[in-house]
């Protein structure tokens, strides 16, 4: 999260100018109290005249300063944002772990939250550091002990307070953590499983329990803003106390006693606010740690070879997934152009794992995944050689056709119709599919993404399990249509033996183990 050194002098320009204005708004108020009491001991104008200038031009300083301070705060905040915001989504994009849209989200505001700590933080703890020491030096000047209990003042106000509500906002969240975290878990189940949970009668207790944490939540918030008020108002009687102590130790005349007073009063003006600000301190501080973690989490090299017709190769390849047994372990599987592989095994055999190796959406954590002898990452169009109808495959809120095209954006009518036809898949084109999907039966999504497969006509088609909800004639019929159409390799995942009549070799599966053939040909197909 570098600053370039052209935003920080920028950033260094709006607190100086902010410190400025500070300093013009505390010089107002000194002079203008001088100049009360002076002129009530009636001395000559002329003794007056420059304090009056003075008052009318530091009014009007105050007022620009300000001004031209919330412009170079907003342009470096703003330009640096901008520029943080096009890297940290140029480090999603490539990504694999930062790919939920809901952590996209998060990190949206987590980028808007490093505004805030600019802004209202960062900025202003400078501006406050600025003032804060020109008017302890200036008092200084009249008086070292006014100036040491001047000074003493601003850092509680400004330094020990503001920490106290850091520790307590710091200590509440991660209170308040797990709450959170169940929470948004609750919620989700309550939006998306709706209907599960009414159906088990279990709805309106997770309903209460949502509540329940919500207020739970809420007291602890209410919590937290009561004590930053105390501490707020604790500030608010060190300034008065740190007030009368200048005024008592200055030992100066009566109108610059009451100058230096004031301006003690306008100093702290400016340092009070970081009691309130400081709330988010914890809150900003996650947000930079994850823009950071995204930052300089080294980037996955793009794939930079072009996939063409080619030979697919496991050597000795496994998954697995963290905390669990293998998903697949010490798999060998040869694909050269036009071979045809189907795969068996009971559920939870490895099948769709396999699957994933070969289309590259998974990596292997031992062994070797290739095509001509290059691991699939070193691919950039993979998708455009091997593809298929995959068990979790998307169908997207629109039309038909629209989730068809997804597979050849030019492909016509006629063509969309055709693979279609191949697929048994027989509803209009125009026909909306719903949420995903959720408008047409589900054969007729299974349906349609196998007639998405057909139309992508990969050299490798990979089918898993792709008419099992059918009526076993038809499906029967639609698997042997779609494979009269493919051109290329083929590898069916399926749990009837009678639909690989013919395919080129036969792996069977068992706790992600390949089974010898003598094994496998004992228990043909069980899932
Ligand atoms: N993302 C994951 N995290 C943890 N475990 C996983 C994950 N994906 C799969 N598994 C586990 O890996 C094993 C193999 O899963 P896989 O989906 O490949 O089986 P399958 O043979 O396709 O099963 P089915 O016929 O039921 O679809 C299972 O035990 C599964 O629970």
């Amino acid at each position: 999260m570098n600053v370039s050194t052209k935003d920080l002098f920028r950033l260094l320009r709006a607190a100086l100018l902010g410190a400025a204005a500070e300093l013009a708004a505390l010089a107002l108020m000194a002079t203008a109290a001088w100049l009360l009491l002076r002129a009530a001991e009636r001395p000559p104008l002329a003794a007056l005249t420059v304090a009056i200038v003075a008052v009318r031009t530091l009014a009007l300083l105050r007022g620009g300063l300000r001004y031209a301070e919330r412009l170079a705060g907003h342009d470096v905040v703003l330009r640096w944002l901008g520029s943080l915001r096009t890297r940290v989504y140029q480090a999603l994009i490539p990504g694999t772990r930062y790919s939920g849209g809901d952590l996209v989200t998060r990190l949206v505001s987590d980028v808007d939250a490093l505004q805030d700590a600019v802004l209202r933080w960062l900025l202003p703890a400078g501006v406050a550091a600025l003032v804060g020491t020109t008017a302890v030096a200036v008092t200084a000047a009249t008086s070292v002990p006014a100036a040491a209990v001047l000074a003493g003042g601003l850092l509680v106000a400004g330094g020990f307070l503001p920490w106290l509500v850091i520790r307590g906002t710091a200590a509440a969240a991660r209170e308040n953590a797990p709450k959170r975290a169940e929470l948004a878990e609750r919620a989700v189940e309550l939006v998306t499983g709706r209907r599960e949970l009414v159906a088990a009668g279990a709805h309106g207790e997770h309903r209460a329990r949502a509540a329940e944490v919500v207020g739970d939540l809420a007291r602890s918030e209410r919590a937290a803003s009561a004590t930053t008020a105390l501490l707020g108002a604790a500030g608010v009687l060190v300034q008065l106390g740190t007030a009368v102590a200048v005024g008592l130790l200055a030992h100066a005349s009566v109108p610059w006693t009451a100058a230096l007073t004031l301006a003690a009063v306008t100093a702290f003006e400016v340092v009070l606010p970081l009691i309130g600000a400081a709330r988010r301190v914890p809150e900003i501080r996650a947000s930079v740690a994850r823009v950071r973690a995204v930052l300089t989490e080294p980037a996955s090299p793009e794939g930079t070879r072009v996939a063409s017709t080619g030979h697919f190769r496991l050597e000795n390849a496994g998954v697995r997934h963290p905390g669990r047994a293998p998903a697949l372990q010490g798999i060998d599987l040869d694909l050269p152009p036009g071979r045809r592989v189907g795969i068996l095994g009971p559920s939870g055999a490895g099948k769709t794992t396999l699957l994933r190796l070969l289309l590259g959406s998974q990596s292997p954590t031992s062994g070797r995944v290739t095509l001509d002898g290059h691991p699939l990452g070193e691919y950039r169009d993979l998708p455009k050689l091997i593809s298929g109808a995959e068990a979790d495959a998307h169908v997207f809120h629109t039309t038909v056709r629209e989730n068809l095209l997804l597979a050849k954006p030019d492909a016509t009518d006629e063509e969309l119709r055709e693979a279609c036809e191949t697929a048994g898949f027989d509803l209009d084109l125009d026909r909306d599919t719903g949420p995903d999907g959720e408008s047409l039966s589900g054969g007729q999504r299974q349906r349609l993404v196998l007639a998405r497969a057909v139309l992508a006509a990969p050299e490798v088609l990979v089918l898993d399990e792709p008419v099992e909800g059918l009526d076993p004639a038809h499906g029967d019929a639609v698997l042997k249509r779609v494979l009269a159409r493919a051109r290329g390799s083929v590898v069916l995942v399926t749990h009837r033996p009678e639909h690989l009549v013919g395919f080129d070799e036969v792996l069977t599966l068992e706790d992600g183990r390949a089974l010898p053939a003598s094994a496998a040909d004992r228990r043909p197909g069980r899932s």
